[in-house]
């Protein structure tokens, strides 16, 4: 049996400068269909740029990309119009409109009534109207929230409004769905309910891109993943490959170079440990640490900037 992929995104040699700066440089990406696709990289990689480049959000300053085989036009509401659908880093709901309202709004890239039709209420506005309603109840129905279509969004939970930008998001039908950092701010149960309700959008036949420094979660949940570093793509593969490869660890946790400050002691916090790896296989005790060093055994020596990153 044959099975043929079709690309659903196509970037390809995607650069983006500002000034002096290159934060995107030379990446090529595909995402296929049925496949959620992950892009990974510590702060400042250029993951977010990379998004507003398959956005429409900025023009890269070279490259191409195209949905479905269409290149598409460096517009938002085009792109959407296109078939792509993004959520952002930072909550950007209505506030003060309910739920339904929220997801409405979403809506109106499929709509194809115009201004006069609205403001008469003319027969195929209110149908389109209904049609609508519809399907955003629909939407939150699948997402979960359905029973609070006329709370006002500011008011919902923390983890139900990252739920409803998806289900605005979805409103536009989109065949590909990029979210920035979906779990931002979720505790451990708010991030599995978002796991599932990423893979059941995948199997409503969706493709999703996602963004996210939670490896855990991008690990469990992706066909494919990338890393990017310092704007350009590292490395590429399964999830396995990925989080084994020595470069995505180095470029986590970062490599201490010869001299730099902190270096010698990492050195001497290594030497220590496997002296008491040592002793521990020898004795069945593990050691109680290298004199004079100054560190137990055991100290976490990373700094706060580099735990963030683990996070
Ligand atoms: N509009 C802009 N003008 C100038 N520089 C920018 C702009 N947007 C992003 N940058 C720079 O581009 C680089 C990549 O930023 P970007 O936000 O894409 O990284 P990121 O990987 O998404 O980071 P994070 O994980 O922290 O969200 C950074 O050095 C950032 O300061």
């Amino acid at each position: 049996m044959t099975t043929t992929t079709t690309t659903v995104l196509d970037a390809s040699g995607v650069t983006m400068r500002f000034g002096g700066l290159t934060a995107v440089r030379d990446v090529d990406l595909t995402v296929n269909a049925g496949e959620i696709v992950g892009l990974i990289g510590p702060n400042g990689a250029g993951k977010t740029t990379f998004f507003n480049c398959l956005t429409g959000l900025y023009i890269p300053t070279e490259g191409k990309v195209s949905y479905k085989g269409t290149v598409l036009p460096p517009k938002p509401h085009l792109v959407t119009q296109a078939g792509i659908a993004r959520t952002f880093q930072n909550i950007r709901l209505f506030a003060n409109m309910t739920v339904l309202e929220n997801v409405l709004v979403g809506r109106h890239t499929r709509t194809k009534e115009g201004l006069w039709s609205a403001l008469l209420r003319l027969p195929g506005f209110t149908r389109a109207e209904n049609a609508s309603r519809e399907r955003a109840m629909e939407l939150l129905e699948f997402i979960g929230l359905a029973g609070k279509a006329d709370h006002l969004a500011r008011n919902l939970p923390y983890g139900d409004q990252r739920k409803l930008e998806i289900a605005r998001a979805l409103a536009s039908d989109p065949g590909l769905l990029l979210l920035d950092e979906p779990t931002a701010g979720m505790n451990p149960q708010e991030t599995r309910v978002t796991e599932e309700l990423i893979f059941a959008i995948r199997d409503q036949g969706i493709a999703v891109l996602v963004i996210e420094h939670d490896m855990r979660f991008i690990f469990n949940l992706c066909d494919r993943v990338a890393c990017l570093v310092q704007g350009e793509k590292l490395v590429e593969g399964t999830a396995s490959e990925v989080q084994s490869d020595e470069r995505v660890i180095a470029a986590y946790l970062g490599t201490p170079f010869e001299g730099a400050p902190g270096a010698e002691e990492a050195a001497e916090v290594e030497a220590a440990e496997a002296a008491t790896a040592a002793t521990t296989a020898k004795t069945g005790t593990p050691g109680t640490g290298t004199p004079g060093t100054g560190t137990p055994t055991g100290t976490d020596t990373r700094t706060e900037e580099e735990e963030e990153d683990n996070r």
